[in-house]
């Protein structure tokens, strides 16, 4: 059994909440970025990465555009120690790329970090010691001045490493499981620790208010992130950073509207990464601001190699519905979003070819590396005639009168939900083949001659149905018009001749043209047919008989 009455919230508001942030209806740049993959992301593992999928990961986040990655916690084990010295060791840092490393605010722990980070070019190290209620309670069991007490301490000891070791370092505190302390006491603490370090334009500090356990709605961080900027001592040479986590499925949100509400600084993992749920995924934050037009300086142009680097460093893997980033998240297998799409591409091309408004379509997939054959339109029996007319002109050049199209699109409905399967493009192409293609049973011609008279045309028909063969002769308005009459003529068919259409196949090796027919049957539904072939007369005549056959 549930029990809701052992639970309540463990979240504070601040004394004050302006929600001025709540006017702001986008975010107009990038905040910096902090790749935190490689030691969040890594603490979460099953079996943490190894020094070689380390190095692998490192290198694609400075590729993806990163320009800070926190890549251990040195003090943690002898892999996480060894990858950073590899790192300084085999210079690997780009020169304009920061390293990070994460310590607690313990001495020795602190010693053994400079140790490590040790002939960095430069590197911000971060320290960080709970000061949520539940943890002074439960864990630390220390007041609130003994908890300032080992921010402080640590902060010190920062400063003071850093004044005795050679390096470029920038500081950086965390009042961990900020989302559980009162923001009151957080603001002190943050405070207490900034009047240590008494950072300067040029030396900046940062201060990170993590979402270490998601406990409240977005606006209610946000309202956290908006108190805490507004009382920050020395405001101006502190970059407030966010560290959200995801317990709530809000990550996303937290991060938006912590930006909007003063922060500068963002740190994540690709795909959400991270303990429990998951950091904030860096790659949906970075899309959406792109999808409104904001740079977000970081490059996610080869998606599918993101994801198989990250899936073969992490063992994790991507979801398909995951934002911008999964296998299904552009596909649209429903035929009005089918139809929408076909259209909207149409408009884009024909109107605009600058501005990207296709309906369904939040961003034009090639950006991330995917492709529209492949990835959008897919058809299953939730389809219609706009996907699979739209597969058949894209992939093979097949330009279907629309009547034509929903009768194709039926066609392949009809065999998607009797073999419950997807039909694959090559499926679609073969069944339109096989269904209104060239199709000479029953009915087959032979032979058909031509004469120019003045009433029209007049033709000689030889065709076979059911192994009889006969000749026949009729006249028309035109070719088609001709033959048409002359079948009618040999085996009594009632039909009217209602859709003629025709175009060069261009993507054809040989130069062919195709023809479709469309007939109209005493009870006025329509029969189709296709016709292929170098003569036009000719490949419109296979299309009548096939439209006949297919009666
Ligand atoms: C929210 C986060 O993601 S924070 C990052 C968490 N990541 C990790 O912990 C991964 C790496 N950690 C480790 O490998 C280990 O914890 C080590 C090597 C850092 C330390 O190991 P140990 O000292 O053996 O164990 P442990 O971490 O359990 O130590 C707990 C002690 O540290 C204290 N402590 C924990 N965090 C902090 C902190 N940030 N600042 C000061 N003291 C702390 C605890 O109160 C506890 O004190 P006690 O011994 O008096 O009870
Ligand atoms: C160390 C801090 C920033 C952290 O990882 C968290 O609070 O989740």
């Amino acid at each position: 059994m549930m029990n809701a009455s052992k639970y309540k919230r463990q979240y504070y508001l601040p004394p004050e909440t302006c929600m001025d942030w709540a006017k702001k209806d986008y975010i107009d740049k990038a905040p910096t970025w902090c790749s935190v993959d490689l030691r969040d992301g890594n603490q979460a593992l099953v079996i943490p990465m190894s020094l070689e999928q380390k190095v692998e990961f490192f290198k694609l986040l400075v590729k993806i555009g990163f320009k800070e990655i926190e890549v251990g916690f040195p003090a943690a084990s002898e892999t996480e120690y060894t990858f950073l010295r590899t790192l300084i060791d085999r210079d690997l840092i780009p020169e304009d790329v920061t390293i990070q490393v994460l310590t607690q605010a313990r001495e020795h722990i602190i010693r053994k970090t400079f140790e490590a980070v040790k002939g960095a070019p430069k590197a911000i190290v971060h320290v960080y010691n709970s000061t949520s209620v539940a943890q002074r309670e439960q864990v630390f069991k220390k007041s609130k001045e003994e908890i300032l007490k080992i921010a402080v301490d640590g902060a010190k000891l920062l400063k003071e490493l850093a004044e005795q070791t050679e390096g470029n370092f920038q500081f950086e505190y965390s009042p961990e499981s900020f989302t559980g302390t009162e923001p009151e006491y957080a603001l002190e603490v943050c405070n207490a620790v900034i009047d240590v370090w008494q950072p300067t334009p040029e030396n900046k500090c940062i201060i990170n208010l993590p979402v270490t356990v998601e406990h409240s709605m977005p606006h209610v961080y946000a309202s956290q992130v908006e108190y805490m900027c507004k009382h920050m001592l020395h405001r101006e040479n502190v970059i407030v950073s966010l560290h959200p986590h995801n317990d709530r499925g809000c990550g996303v949100a937290d991060s938006e509207m912590g930006i909007l509400a003063g922060a500068d600084r963002i740190e994540g993992t690709l795909f959400g990464n991270g303990e429990r749920t998951g950091n904030v995924d860096i790659v949906t934050l970075g899309m959406n601001m792109y999808s409104q037009g904001v740079d977000p300086k970081l490059d996610f142009s080869d998606m599918p190699h993101i994801c198989e680097v990250y899936e073969h460093c992490t063992g994790m893997s991507v979801g398909e519905r995951s934002p911008y980033s999964g296998a299904l998240v552009f596909a649209a297998f429903s035929g009005s979003h089918q139809d929408a799409i076909a259209k909207g591409m149409h408009w884009i091309e024909e109107k605009d070819p600058n501005r990207w408004t296709v309906p369904y379509l939040p961003i034009d997939p090639t950006d991330v590396g995917r492709n529209y054959d492949a990835d959008v339109i897919r058809i299953n029996s939730q389809s219609g005639k706009g996907g699979v007319g739209y597969i058949l002109e894209t992939k093979y050049g097949l330009n279907l009168p629309p009547k034509m199209r929903e009768a194709m699109g039926y066609t392949a409905k009809g065999v998607s939900d009797h073999l419950h399967k997807e039909l694959h493009p090559d499926e679609i192409f073969d069944l339109f083949k096989k269904t209104f293609e060239n199709v000479a049973q029953p009915y087959s011609i032979n032979e058909v001659h031509f004469q120019q008279k003045e009433v029209g045309i007049t033709t000689k028909v030889t065709s076979t149905f059911n192994g009889r063969t006969i000749t026949t002769e009729a006249t028309g308005n035109g070719r088609l018009d001709a033959v048409s009459n002359a079948l009618k003529k040999a085996y009594e068919l009632k039909y009217t001749l209602e859709v003629y259409q025709e175009h060069a196949l261009e993507r054809s090796s040989s130069s062919k043209a195709i023809a479709y027919v469309g007939i109209k049957k005493p009870d006025g539904t329509m029969a189709w047919g296709a016709g292929v072939d170098p003569d036009i007369i000719r490949a419109s005549i296979d299309a009548l008989v096939t439209a006949i056959n297919n009666r």
